[in-house]
């Protein structure tokens, strides 16, 4: 993909990119997130899991300054999207769950009409708008840059929607379910985006998704949001150390399969080439998934132990 070139930081943004302190929402009498707190650093991807209704696109919505929180304490970029001007949505890129209504739109008159709000904040150290072919280019839609949206198939209307999203090359990016609807192909190219503006213009990316294998391929860290509030917060792998989860060794002895789940795989694996030596073959250990993990913090707070979860996490994590 062409056509990313880096920005330096704009410094202002020194310390947390964003910063969220007991979040709380409510919606008529239902209180929805009940004390949400999570940094994002620059550069840095931030993967927002949850079951349907957990509150991810309301708190989403709040960083992005489109709806008003009930209480805490939000920073997005220095500033409280409560009261964000123009020039700090500027800063900003946001990809939503749903489509936009731009099918009379062809896909490259759109997005140089877009680039044009970017143009008077461009900085010294953030060139905006992007030249928009290049953008074309890197989400795919090179062919298809002269027919107008609603002629496109889902997915390469998402690829316009994540297009409107970067073409101010924001510092911060939003995405809400951003590749719903992308086929293998497109997925993997979105995922290569993903780490291309967060790895070489230092973009912070804080994103939602159903697609765990996403997640794990994509975020520095995880933040599990149920029950109101944040129950795991860490890399996949800290995540996969949080829960007790006995690992599951495969194996082969004279052409037979054989499974054992066990907490101590290492123990378990030493004593099976102390039994058997070179008769084993196809050797595999498999360790908690992050599946597994949000699986087990989820069902917690079915259960009615998410409080218990967030303070056991907050107890680890301390
Ligand atoms: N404007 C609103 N008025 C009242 N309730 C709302 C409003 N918006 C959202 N809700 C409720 O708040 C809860 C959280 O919704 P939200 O869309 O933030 O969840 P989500 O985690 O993004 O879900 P999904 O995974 O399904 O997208 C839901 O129970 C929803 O019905």
């Amino acid at each position: 993909m062409a056509g990313l070139a880096p920005h330096p930081a704009s410094g202002d943004t020194e310390g947390a990119v964003v910063s969220v302190r007991d979040l709380r929402m409510r919606y008529g009498d239902v209180d929805v997130l009940k004390g949400v707190d999570f940094t994002a650093e620059r550069g840095e991807v931030v993967c927002l899991l949850g079951p349907n209704g957990a509150g991810k696109s309301t708190t989403i919505e709040i960083l992005e300054g489109f709806r008003m929180r009930s209480a805490g304490a939000v920073n997005v970029l220095g500033v409280d999207p409560a009261k964000g001007d123009e020039a700090w949505r500027a800063r900003l890129g946001i990809v939503l769950q749903s489509w936009r209504d731009h099918g009379k739109w062809r896909v490259r008159e759109l997005l140089a009409h877009m680039a044009r709000f970017y143009a008077p904040y461009a900085t010294a150290a953030a060139a905006r708008p992007r030249d928009v072919d290049e953008l074309i280019a890197t989400v795919g839609l090179t062919e298809h840059a002269d027919k107008k949206i609603s002629a496109l198939s889902g997915g390469q209307r998402r690829r316009v929607d994540v297009a409107i999203g970067i073409v101010g090359k924001p510092e911060l990016l939003f995405l809400d379910e951003p590749t719903a609807g992308f086929d293998p192909e497109a997925r993997r190219d979105f995922h290569d985006l993903v780490h291309r503006l967060a790895d070489e213009e230092d973009t912070t990316i804080v994103l939602t998704t159903h697609d765990l294998d996403e997640a794990e391929k994509l975020a520095d860290r995880i933040l599990i949001l149920a029950g109101g509030r944040i129950v795991a917060d860490g890399s996949a792998d800290q995540l996969a150390t949080q829960i007790e989860s006995d690992a599951e060794v495969k194996w082969r002895r004279d052409g037979q399969k054989f499974v054992h789940s066990t907490p101590d795989a290492a123990a378990f694996v030493r004593e099976l080439f102390a039994q058997y030596g070179d008769d084993i073959t196809d050797l595999e250990v498999r360790r908690a998934t992050l599946e597994d993990v949000y699986m087990t913090m989820v069902h917690r707070h079915e259960t009615g132990h998410a409080d218990d979860a967030a303070q056991e996490f907050t107890k680890e994590s301390r």
